[in-house]
């Protein structure tokens, strides 16, 4: 069979994995700094209307309600007295409640806000209908969303019904409008999003799938072949050697025809544990086909592969592999050499398991340099 060799695909072995925790404390960081922040810019600006003597019980009210909420979740974020997501439900809710208790004083305790008129605080509304979309589902956003706003409009509907200014009247009604046209647009491009990400994991699955043995969860010969593509590869431009060694369970198919498939299929199972086991985590076993596997040994020299070949044959054949089941393998190992395609490499290999065979099976062989 054709080799399938793309030099361009990364050993599954080599490749690095993300941080598990990485993502969760960068998030943490940033959520710290941002309370942070928000403590000392309200800090500022309370300073900053003192110094000017501008006095607004209902600032003075925001001002005091964010000097708590702020330090209080840092230290919930800092000491993870909660979980995250809970900590980002509470500042939703928090906002919403600022939010809402400016609008209400706006409306109908309008000198509770001294000098300073509390209709800018309404373009924090937007913001709380974003933070919902980031910090919730995309369906529990949509519906925390319409929660809000139905919140608002609440509050806003006996001051629109009584006459009011025409010109606060229309800034409140243009306010509703924009909220609902916002978390519309909000809500499909969150859909969107969310079908990109399915229809990613489901290329991401594929792509695992296409490059894995359904019965051993091993990489399968398309990988295998992917992985001696970039090893050659990685020969011609730097000269780092590699080695492989092909496997064959001996006498496959008396355990098939003596105790059934099934049974044939739980001892190929086995080794590849068994085989797994033995390795370094560099090295890849792939299922070839059949009752053959591949083992890629980067940077190893003919000598050190044979040496592991043997160690792998008695490995198998120390203890039964399956219930009472004796099994042992033959294997074959070839080295790189500059002559060397993917398919001559594999040959040699191949040709080293036949000798290997040969000489009574239960022990390995390597091929003579191309
Ligand atoms: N259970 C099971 N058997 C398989 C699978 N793939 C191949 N086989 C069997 O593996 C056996 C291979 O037999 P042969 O190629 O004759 O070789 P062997 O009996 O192992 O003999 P030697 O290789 O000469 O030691 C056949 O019986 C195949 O049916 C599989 O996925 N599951």
């Amino acid at each position: 069979m054709p080799l399938n060799i793309d030099a361009a695909a990364p050993p599954p072995n080599g490749e690095r994995r993300p941080e598990p925790y990485a993502g969760r404390e960068h998030k943490r960081v940033v959520m710290l700094a941002i309370f942070s922040l928000a403590w000392i810019s309200t800090v500022l600006a309370w300073t900053l209307m003192a110094l000017g003597g501008i006095s607004s019980p209902a600032l003075r009210d925001v001002f005091v309600a964010n000097l708590v909420f702020h330090p209080l979740m840092f230290a919930a974020v800092s000491g993870r007295m909660l979980p995250e997501r809970v900590v980002e439900m509470m500042c939703l809710l928090f906002a919403t409640g600022i939010c809402a208790a400016c609008m209400v004083l706006r409306l109908y305790f309008p000198s509770y806000g001294g000098r300073i008129d509390l209709e800018p605080l309404y373009l924090w509304i937007p913001v709380i209908y974003v933070f919902a979309f980031i910090v919730a589902g995309h369906k529990s956003s949509l519906r925390i969303s319409l929660g809000i706003m139905a919140l608002f409009l609440v509050i806003s509907l006996p001051y629109l019904l009584q006459s009011p200014s025409p010109r606060f009247a229309n800034f409140t009604i243009q306010l509703h409008m924009v909220s609902a046209v916002l978390v519309a647009a909000l809500y499909f491009f969150s859909s969107y999003q969310q079908r990109l990400q399915v229809a990613q994991l489901t290329m991401d699955e594929l792509a695992t799938l296409s490059h894995t043995d359904e019965l051993t969860r091993l990489p399968n010969r398309r990988r295998i072949s992917q992985v001696v593509g970039y090893e050659l590869a990685r020969f011609e431009r730097y000269g780092s050697g590699f080695a492989l060694i092909m496997i064959d369970i001996d006498h496959f198919k008396d355990v098939n025809d003596r105790f059934g498939h099934p049974v044939g299929d739980r001892a190929l199972k086995a080794l590849a544990l068994r085989a797994r086991q033995a390795l370094r985590d560099g090295d890849t076993l792939g299922r070839w086909g059949g009752e053959e596997f591949v083992i890629v040994l980067p940077e190893a020299g003919l000598d050190d592969a044979l040496r592991k070949a043997h160690a792998l044959c008695a490995h198998v054949a120390r203890a039964p592999l399956i219930d009472d089941l004796p099994i042992t393998i033959s294997c074959g190992v070839a080295s790189v050499t500059p002559a060397d395609t993917a398919e001559s490499l594999f040959h040699r290999a191949d040709a080293a398991l036949y000798t290997a065979k040969q000489h009574g099976r239960n022990r390995a062989e390597s091929a003579a340099p191309a």
